[in-house]
């Protein structure tokens, strides 16, 4: 195998940049005809991944709605990961984890680790304990050919009160991370390659990298960024937010509820992906 970031780089470049979310919300559950239950969700699921395991690079399980099912639930986001595996998209389970540096080792292990069945190709983190609690994911991830995504600026409106902040250095905490993701992705920059840490920067975030003074392309990080779609963002705003760097194979717009509104017809949830990159596609224009 080789580094996340380069399998990912490779993918991107077969494929195409969509990441889509898998989000099983009881009310797309209830639209394609499923139950709100564990099995709901591994049914939802599994049609998401049967259906777009040769389309697009990644495939982004929201851990949180798989977890409202309890034990079952999580089993049902394990198969996904293991089917997803076997269909050879890559995936990136978004947990959003972040704690002190111990039980960090416990997440790491859990989301990370080598044999752990809760493990995809990469995982989100939370960074709000501060960037080094989360060594421990950024070690595993490393020994084990997996990555990691960092919150940095969200898509969500109240992000901006915590990540625009600024410390007694005069620099914001959004780009306080991003020093710290452009230092972790330090060799793979210098082998000209994409970083395995990657960074989650909003669609929606409108002039906030450019304000902070975040220069993005030093970060060598996969971008991912959500809030395409049912959030409001479309190729105007990913330009607003990414400039011309949208180009350079670091950004990755992700979605989810757009595309799965089409659902359950495999070749409906297909075109909504077609259709989606082509509206993209007018981002390079
Ligand atoms: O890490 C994420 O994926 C994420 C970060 C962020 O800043 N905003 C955000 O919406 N997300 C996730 O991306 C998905 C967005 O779903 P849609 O709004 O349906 O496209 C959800 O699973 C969110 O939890």
């Amino acid at each position: 195998m080789s580094s996340f970031g380069v399998r990912l780089a490779s993918k991107v470049a077969e494929r195409g940049s969509l990441v889509v979310g898998i989000d099983p919300h009881p009310g797309l559950l209830a639209a394609w005809g499923l139950p709100d239950s564990a099995r709901g969700v591994a049914e939802f699921s599994r049609i998401v991944v049967e259906s777009l395991a040769d389309l697009v690079p990644m495939v982004k399980p929201q851990s949180a709605l798989y977890e409202r099912h309890g034990s079952q639930g999580v089993a049902a986001l394990e198969d996904t990961l293991s089917l997803a595996r076997e269909l050879g998209v890559l995936s990136l389970v978004d947990a959003k984890r972040g704690d002190i540096g111990s039980t960090m080792t416990a997440y790491a292990e859990a989301y990370l680790g080598p044999m752990s069945s809760l493990a995809g190709d990469a995982v989100t983190l939370s960074p709000y304990l501060g960037f080094g609690s989360l060594q421990p994911a950024l070690e595993m991830a490393a020994d084990n050919e997996r990555g990691v995504f960092v919150l940095a600026l969200t898509s969500n409106p109240e992000g901006a009160s915590v990540q625009h902040a600024t410390g007694p250095e005069g620099r914001s905490v959004a780009a306080t991370i991003a020093r710290d993701v452009a230092e972790a992705n330090a060799d793979a920059r210098r082998r000209g390659e994409l970083g395995s840490v990657g960074m989650v920067v909003g669609a929606t975030v409108g002039d906030a990298v450019r304000k902070l003074g975040i220069d993005l392309a030093e970060t060598a990080a996969p971008l991912l960024a959500p809030g395409v779609g049912a959030q409001g963002a479309g190729p105007d705003e990913l330009r607003a937010v990414f400039g011309l760097s949208a180009s350079n194979g670091q950004l990755l717009p992700t979605t989810s509820r757009a595309i799965l509104a089409h659902g359950p017809d495999p070749a409906a949830l297909r075109q909504a992906v077609f259709d989606a990159v082509a509206e993209l596609d007018s981002l390079t224009d």
